[in-house]
């Protein structure tokens, strides 16, 4: 059954009165319980378009429709409390402690005290920060990275369906946005909430979308398609720019080792390696592979859910399984030159024990 439509932006265009066109003829559906990232180069349109949705800003043409109605006749303090809004660098209000700042709209709505309680202690821990330790405590008694996921908790508070993130994890340093990035994937699959998220990081794109819509200049609409299909399969050169190099590491963080990349498990050699699980992603086999001595001839046992072995990893096995990938994706993995046959291709090189690739 196709996924239901939650947000709908049809030949939507923005110009800004000093005529900057910031949107152009952009139509774009968000599905039901999905991540969809927005992501393009700076000044692409991408905080433009987002903010079209919740009316901060207006289009000046087209139609955004939020479950088939028009945001453009609904009131706008209406409309905001259905759509949750996390920014970079949150906008909590300061004087307020955590537990204030994330009542903030159940105080609007009339919640009493009982009920806006216990939301609050439900959301800090769903964020991992519990309400003993941080309810009381004010914005600058938080680290950057709290602060923020305070700002994911105040979105939350009256479990809007749709989401809207801007730059939600740009102001954190690299090794706790990853952190971050992780806790929000866990907490979008627990409470299952539409998401549009921009980010201008294409790694952060393929990490959390389901799927990613890349903008060019003027806020044209150049792909939006799964992440392996974006990666493997770039629409256009303005895309492949975009993405840049790496999209091979992108692809084996994204695919999974299965069944049809197994080999016999008769040529281990022992003692042998730790084993790789069926349904691991590729870059943890990879990295298995990679690390292997040259004397266990590149091959890691594969096990099954049971714990038993059920056949053998190499590094061609998982080149096959990245085409595999590439192919699901809509790439023609065989072609000399496509995208993602090349990628694969480098992706592997350096892994000892392989056989050449003709
Ligand atoms: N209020 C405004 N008045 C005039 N032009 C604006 C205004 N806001 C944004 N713009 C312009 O519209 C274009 C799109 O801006 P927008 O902020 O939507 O891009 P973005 O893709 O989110 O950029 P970034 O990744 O740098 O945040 C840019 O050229 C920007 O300068």
């Amino acid at each position: 059954m196709a996924a239901r439509t939650v947000i709908e932006l049809d030949s939507v265009r923005k110009a800004y009165g000093d005529g900057t066109v910031a949107v152009e003829e952009l139509s774009l559906a968000v599905h039901e319980h999905e991540v969809l990232a927005l992501v393009g180069p700076s000044g692409c349109g991408k905080s433009t378009t987002l903010r079209m949705v919740n009316r901060l800003v207006e289009p000046t043409s087209g139609r955004i429709l939020l479950d088939g109605e028009d945001v453009t006749t609904t009131d706008p303090v209406a409309l905001r409390r259905r759509i949750g809004y996390v920014i970079q660098n949150v906008g909590l209000f300061p004087h307020r402690t955590v537990e204030a700042n994330i009542s903030t709209v159940p105080a609007l709505l009339g919640w009493d005290r009982k009920r806006t309680r216990a939301r609050v202690g439900e959301l800090l821990d769903l964020v991992g920060l519990p309400a003993a330790t941080y309810a009381k405590r004010y914005p600058h008694e938080l680290s950057g990275g709290e602060r923020q996921r305070i700002g994911v908790a105040r979105a939350l508070a009256t479990d809007p369906p749709v989401l809207l993130m801007d730059e939600p994890f740009g102001a954190v340093d690299p090794e706790f946005r990853r952190h971050l990035q992780t806790e929000f994937a866990r907490i979008q699959v627990e409470t299952g909430t539409t998401v549009v998220l921009v980010t201008h990081d294409i790694d952060e794109a393929a990490r959390l979308g389901d799927r990613i819509a890349v903008l060019s200049r003027g806020g044209r609409l150049e792909q939006v398609a799964s992440p392996l299909a974006v990666l493997a399969h770039p629409a256009s050169d303005r895309v492949r720019d975009f993405i840049g190099d790496g999209s091979a590491s992108r692809m084996l963080a994204l695919a999974r080792v299965q069944q049809t990349d197994l080999e016999s498990a008769d040529r281990i050699v022992q003692p042998a390696p730790a084993p790789v699980r069926l349904g691991a992603r590729l870059t943890d086999a990879f990295e298995a592979v990679a690390a292997l001595p040259g004397a266990a001839m590149g091959r890691v046992p594969v096990v099954g859910e049971s714990g038993d072995v059920i056949g053998s990893l190499t590094a061609d096995g998982i080149l096959g399984a990245l085409r595999r990938a590439a192919d699901a994706a809509g790439a023609d993995p065989g072609a000399a030159g496509a995208p993602g046959a090349d990628a694969v291709r480098d992706a592997v090189e350096d892994v000892p024990g392989r056989e050449p690739v003709v």
